[in-house]
């Protein structure tokens, strides 16, 4: 054996040994302090993979332990991928929305904008290697319109349809798990992700694909796989990256029929466009008329930005949805009164206007609000350096955003914090006898309003303009489940929610059981 620290070398290795023993010692004392620290901060952004939520809310109720009320103070958390600066007092937030364009980005961390793409979603492996320029607007915010003005001036006519595949989807999904497990249990999350596909099937791919069995069961399980590839990829060193990337972008040739597929309908969709044909009411159409008036965008680019908006749409979707399912089963209170307003004038007003059903309404938001998917919120890059009213500073690089989950748990922006209150945002004159519970002090509010205490849309000049689709959608699907169901959960005391980095999501495994009413 020989050693290559030939200075501490004096012919018996017994000594060397003791040599190099002392000398590591003497080093690690002299650096114990950079050590340790390097050593936690890496563990810590490993932890923060399966408890990135719980460590974002000990910190926000450590920092507000310290703070008077609201100003809790800025707190760093790091993660394999970066750090982020927690902000949360109203000044900082006010900060963040003033900020310029070359101070703060306006990258979405979402599920939806490019940015969120590049890190999310992994596209160079999930989505063909498509390129996404990593800056929202540097191509364009045509999809803002397309989702947040064009979306709702049409919701009055998509939502018969709507309404029909809630019904229909539903039932048939409930009937053929029943008939494979010989039982009335099943996974909500699962019956909703497969609801809530067909449901925005619809919406963004018209009869053409949306109607499409093939399509729809191809673009599910291209949504799969999407969502737990970006994952692994996201934690891989690039190195393990540039081998397993290329065997998902192959994986059942998936990626290429969808995109060829949708593909295929943007071609002709641009051709009978410049044919002056009439127009079909859906998201492609949609995508196509807010494009670059420039015409750079090729029928490739269109395709794109359709299939990125689908992905954070159905996930999202259905995960909240899911949630809300699970709080119907444990607060088996409101479910009188939901029924009641169904039954009443109130559900037809919602499909005269796609506004209405208050107290369905208010328990979504309280849903919402026990359950956001999300820790944080409104995620931002300094361009160069930045400093917050308070002093905080972000130096170039750094990523700043809100604790959403915290903040919407936090007693003194909600009273009874972690008590489901699910008509709190209603006014006490429309609680239903039987059942008062406690409301907000600032009023009423409605789940797809945004405000200063709730920033579970958002933040600022970035807010989710399909908020309005996912209050009609939610409120569909658990109207026809509410109707024509008894619901109940078959482990009352099972965890309910999985943590990964800060998503909270609905466990896949929770079930359900749906007892069809005799109506
Ligand atoms: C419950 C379901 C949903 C939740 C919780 C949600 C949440 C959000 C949030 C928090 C943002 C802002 C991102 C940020 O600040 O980092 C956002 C942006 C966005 N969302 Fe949603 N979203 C949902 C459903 C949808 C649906 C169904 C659509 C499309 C139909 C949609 C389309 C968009 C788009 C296009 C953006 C980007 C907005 C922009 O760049 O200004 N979202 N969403």
């Amino acid at each position: 054996m020989s050693f290559s620290i030939k200075a501490l070398y004096d012919g018996t290795h017994q000594l060397s040994y003791s040599a190099i023993a002392v000398v590591s010692i003497i080093v690690l004392l002299i650096f114990k302090d950079s050590i340790i620290s390097v050593l936690l901060e890496r563990w810590n952004a490993w932890v923060y993979l399966f408890r990135g939520a719980h460590m974002v809310q000990s910190a926000y109720d450590k920092a507000s332990s310290r703070s008077r009320p609201h100003h809790s103070q800025s707190y760093n958390i790091s993660g394999p991928d970066n750090d982020h600066i927690f902000v949360s007092s109203k000044q900082a937030i006010h900060d963040i929305n003033r900020a310029k364009r070359d101070e703060l980005s306006l990258q979405c961390s979402f599920t939806i904008t490019p940015s969120d793409c590049l890190q999310m979603f992994q596209p160079a492996y999930t989505m063909l290697g498509h390129n996404w320029k990593d800056e929202r607007g540097a191509e364009g915010i045509g999809y803002v319109r397309a989702v947040g003005t064009l979306l709702p001036n049409q919701l009055l006519k998509i939502m018969p349809d709507m309404w029909e595949y809630a019904q229909s989807t539903f039932d048939k999904l409930f009937k053929e798990s029943q008939a494979k497990t010989g039982s009335n249990e099943a996974s909500a999350y699962d019956l909703m992700k497969h609801t809530i596909c067909k449901l925005n099937g619809h919406m963004f791919f018209g009869t053409e694909l949306g109607a499409n069995e093939v399509f729809m069961s191809t673009v599910f399980q291209y949504n799969e796989i999407v969502l737990n590839a970006a994952e692994v990829l996201r934690i891989m060193p690039e190195w393990l990256k540039s081998i397993v990337g290329p065997l998902i972008k192959r994986y059942g040739g998936i990626q290429q029929r969808v995109f060829s597929m949708l593909n295929e309908v943007v071609i002709q969709r641009l051709e009978d466009k410049k044919n002056g044909a009439p127009e079909p009411n859906d998201l492609i159409q949609w995508i196509i008329n807010t494009a670059p008036k420039d015409g750079s965008w090729t029928p490739g680019r269109i395709t794109y930005e359709v299939i990125t908006i689908w992905f954070g749409s159905v996930h999202a979707l259905s995960s909240t949805t899911a949630f809300a399912i699970f709080d119907l089963c444990q607060h088996q209170e409101y479910i009188q009164p939901l029924r009641a307003e169904i039954e009443g004038p109130e559900f037809e007003a919602l499909l005269q206007t796609t506004r209405g059903m208050p107290l369905l309404d208010s328990f979504i938001k309280e849903s919402i609000r026990m359950n956001p998917m999300e820790a944080m919120a409104g995620r931002r890059q300094a361009l160069k350096p930045f400093s917050f009213s308070d002093g905080t500073k972000l130096a170039k690089g750094d990523w700043t955003c809100v604790p959403v989950k915290a903040m919407l748990h936090d007693a003194q922006y909600f009273p009874d914090p972690l008590g489901f209150n699910g008509f709190r945002f209603v006014s006490p004159e429309q609680h239903p006898e039987t059942l008062r519970t406690i409301t907000q002090p600032e009023g009423p509010s409605r789940a797809v309003d945004i405000s200063p205490n709730f920033h579970y849309w958002g933040i600022g000049g970035i807010v989710c303009p399909g908020r309005f689709y996912v209050a009609v959608a939610m409120k569909l699907v658990l109207a026809h489940i509410l109707q024509n169901y008894d619901i109940d959960l078959v482990d009352k005391d099972a965890q309910q929610s999985d943590i990964w980095r800060t998503y909270i999501l609905p466990k896949e495994k929770i079930q359900v059981r749906f007892t069809p009413r005799a109506i």
